[in-house]
């Protein structure tokens, strides 16, 4: 019974173990108040259009970090695993991301050239270039991403779900993070972290939750931001 327990619990993976243990935090940061705002329809324009502008800043920040984390999955996978191919997805549909930006930007006469990063935005941006370092592991660097990743996609999702009053004109916002395809990229990403946390050190491990919990934090300072309240 002792093996059987062992090997069960080899299953559920870190991410989960984690994402219980810190559940408060996981749900600050998909549940937000912002959030919330767009799912009932009661967001204000000013505060979706600081969102927009400030994530726009953040995925230009985010295209080098994941860079890193595809120059680390060579480095250090296997030819059997698919890490390399999961990342380098994302990091080019990150291009069009970037154009939807730019066209969302536009509509709603927003100058992106003139939009200077919020002091969260910046605490954000600090934290993928402390990442980018050759010094930090793998395992630490692809959790952050998990991590970036998923907190979108449950929150957006949340938008999506069936009983949500989002405005028709914020639902295609929703579905970029939203939809069932992110949802799976996401998945994908989340089984390479807990592959590469079954062979991380307890260094490495204790970093990795670090890292999770400093994005959860900077994700909801991030919403609030956005909010108006820093
Ligand atoms: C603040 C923040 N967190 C996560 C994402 C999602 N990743 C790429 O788009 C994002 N755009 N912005």
């Amino acid at each position: 019974m002792q093996e059987q327990a062992k090997s069960e619990e080899k299953k559920i993976g870190m991410t989960e173990t984690w994402l219980r243990k810190h559940r408060l935090i996981y749900d600050a940061a998909t549940r937000h108040p912002f959030i919330l705002s767009i799912r009932d329809a009661t967001v204000q324009s000013h505060s979706f259009k600081t969102w927009l502008a400030q994530d726009y800043l953040f995925v230009r920040a985010f295209v080098p970090f994941v860079a890193s984390v595809l120059i680390k999955a060579c480095k250090e996978s296997s030819d059997e695993s698919d890490d390399v191919e999961i990342i380098l997805g994302g990091m080019a549909s990150l291009q069009d991301e970037i154009s939807w930006f730019k066209r969302e930007a536009n509509k709603l006469d927003i100058s992106l050239s003139e939009v200077l990063p919020q002091k969260p935005n910046q605490k954000y941006c600090g934290l993928l270039e402390s990442l980018m370092s050759e010094d930090v592991e793998y395992s630490v660097a692809i959790t952050a991403f998990w991590a970036i990743e998923a907190v979108y996609q449950e929150s957006f999702a949340h938008c999506i779900e069936e009983g949500s009053k989002t405005p028709p004109q914020l639902k295609e916002t929703c579905a970029r993070w939203g939809n069932q395809d992110f949802g799976h990229y996401c998945q994908s990403i989340k089984n390479i972290v807990n592959r590469r946390l079954q062979m991380a050190s307890d260094d490495e491990l204790k970093k990795a939750e670090l890292v999770f919990l400093s994005v959860l934090q900077l994700e909801v300072e991030f919403w609030n931001m956005s909010s108006g309240n820093v």
